[in-house]
C-alpha cells in the first residue's frame, strides 16, 4: 500500500513539469530518493557551543559556557542540581527559547553551521538535534509503530508504506527494542514498561535521522536492568549519532562517556564549566579540587 498524495508532476503534462535547469525528476523517482535517504545513515556531526550565557527573566543561569562535543563521541554533562546542565542541553537544540522569559547569548554550531542563524527554521535544529527526556514520553494511545514514525509528519517527510516498515524495524532494532515488540507493533506505546517506553522514544528520535541525540537523565526513572539496556544502546548508537547526556549518576558517566564536562554554579553565581576533558582522566586525576570533591561524592 502506498500513501495517496498528489504532486504537481503527477497532474501536469510532462512538458510543463520541467524546471529551467532541465527535466524534473518524476514523482516516483523523488519518492524513491526520499525513501533511500531516510534509510541511509547520516555522516557523523560535531556540535560546538561557544560562549553560551542564558537567562530566565533577569536571572542569569549560565555564564559563557564553551564546549565542543566531537562527532561520534558520548559527552556527559555532570554537576550538582541547578547548575544549568539541562538549560545548556536545551540550548543545543533551541528548546530554551520555548520558555517565554528565556534569553541567551553565544552560538551553537552543528558541523560549523550556526543553528541560531536567522535564516534557519527552528524545526531544522530540532530535526538534526533530537532529544530524549528524563521521563519517557511516548504518545500513550498511539501504536508502537505510529510512535516511531510520528516525527516524519512533523518534519514533513513523506515515505511509502514499505519504507516506513523498514524504518520502523531499523529504528526499533537500533534502539534495542525490536525483538521485544516485533509481534505487537499495533499495541499502544503506553502499554510498554518504563524502560521499553524510553527505548521507544529513542527509536522515535532516530526515525527523523538526527545527527546529534541529546539525553536529559534518560535513565533516572528506570530500574538498573533497563538502565543497562539503555546504556548498551547508547554505546551502539554513538557509531552513527553524536550523543550528549546529562546524568547525576557518576558511574553512568564513567561507563558510557568518553568526554565529560563538570558544571558548577557556586554560591548563587550562574553555572559555568569548571573542567572538561577525557572522562577517565577527569575521574582518576581531575585538575580542579572542586571536580575531585564532586566526582568523589563530597557534595552535590
Ligand atoms: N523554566 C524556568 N524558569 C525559570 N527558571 C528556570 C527554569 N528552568 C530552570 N530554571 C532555573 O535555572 C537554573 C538551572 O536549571 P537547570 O534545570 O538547567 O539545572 P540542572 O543543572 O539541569 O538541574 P538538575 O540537575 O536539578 O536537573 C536553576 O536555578 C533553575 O531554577
Amino acid at each position: 500500500m502506498t500513501e495517496s498524495t498528489t504532486t504537481a508532476s503527477e497532474v501536469l503534462p510532462e512538458s510543463r513539469a520541467r524546471g529551467r535547469g532541465g527535466v524534473l525528476p518524476s514523482f516516483g523517482a523523488r519518492r524513491r530518493a526520499a525513501a533511500a535517504s531516510i534509510l541511509e545513515p547520516q555522516p557523523l556531526a560535531s556540535l560546538d557551543a561557544r560562549n553560551i550565557s542564558a537567562w530566565f527573566g533577569e536571572r542569569q543561569v549560565l555564564d559563557r559556557v564553551s564546549l565542543t562535543m566531537p562527532a561520534g563521541v558520548i559527552t556527559s554533562l555532570i554537576g550538582p542540581s541547578g547548575c544549568g546542565k539541562s538549560t545548556f542541553l536545551r540550548i543545543l537544540n533551541r528548546m530554551h527559547e520555548l520558555v517565554p522569559s528565556a534569553s541567551l547569548a553565544g552560538e551553537v554550531r552543528l558541523d560549523g553551521e550556526d543553528i541560531y542563524d536567522v535564516g534557519r527554521p527552528l524545526t531544522e535544529a530540532r530535526k538534526h538535534i533530537g532529544m530524549v527526556f528524563q521521563k519517557p514520553n511516548p504518545f500513550p494511545a498511539m501504536s508502537i509503530y505510529d510512535n516511531v514514525v510520528s516525527g516524519l509528519k512533523l518534519t514533513g517527510t513523506r515515505v511509502d508504506r514499505q519504507t516506513k516498515d523498514e524504518l520502523v524495524e531499523s529504528c526499533l532494532r537500533r534502539a534495542g527494542l525490536w525483538t521485544e515488540v516485533k509481534d505487537r507493533l499495533r499495541a499502544p506505546g503506553g502499554g510498554l514498561s518504563g524502560g521499553q517506553q524510553q527505548r521507544l522514544c529513542i527509536a522515535r528520535s532516530l526515525a527523523v535521522k538526527p545527527r546529534v541525540l541529546l539525553m536529559d537523565e534518560p535513565c533516572s526513572a528506570l530500574d538498573p536492568t533497563s538502565t543497562r539496556v539503555i546504556e548498551e544502546t547508547m554505546l551502539e548508537l554513538v557509531q552513527e549519532v553524536t550523543i550528549v547526556i546529562v546524568t547525576h549518576n557518576m558511574q553512568q558517566a564513567q561507563r558510557v562517556s568518553q568526554q565529560c564536562a563538570f558544571f558548577l554554579a557556586a554560591h548563587g553565581t550562574p553555572g559555568a564549566i569548571v573542567e572538561h576533558g577525557d572522562t577517565d582522566a577527569m575521574f582518576a586525576d581531575p585538575l580542579d579540587p572542586r571536580t575531585f570533591d564532586y566526582v568523589n561524592g563530597r557534595f552535590g
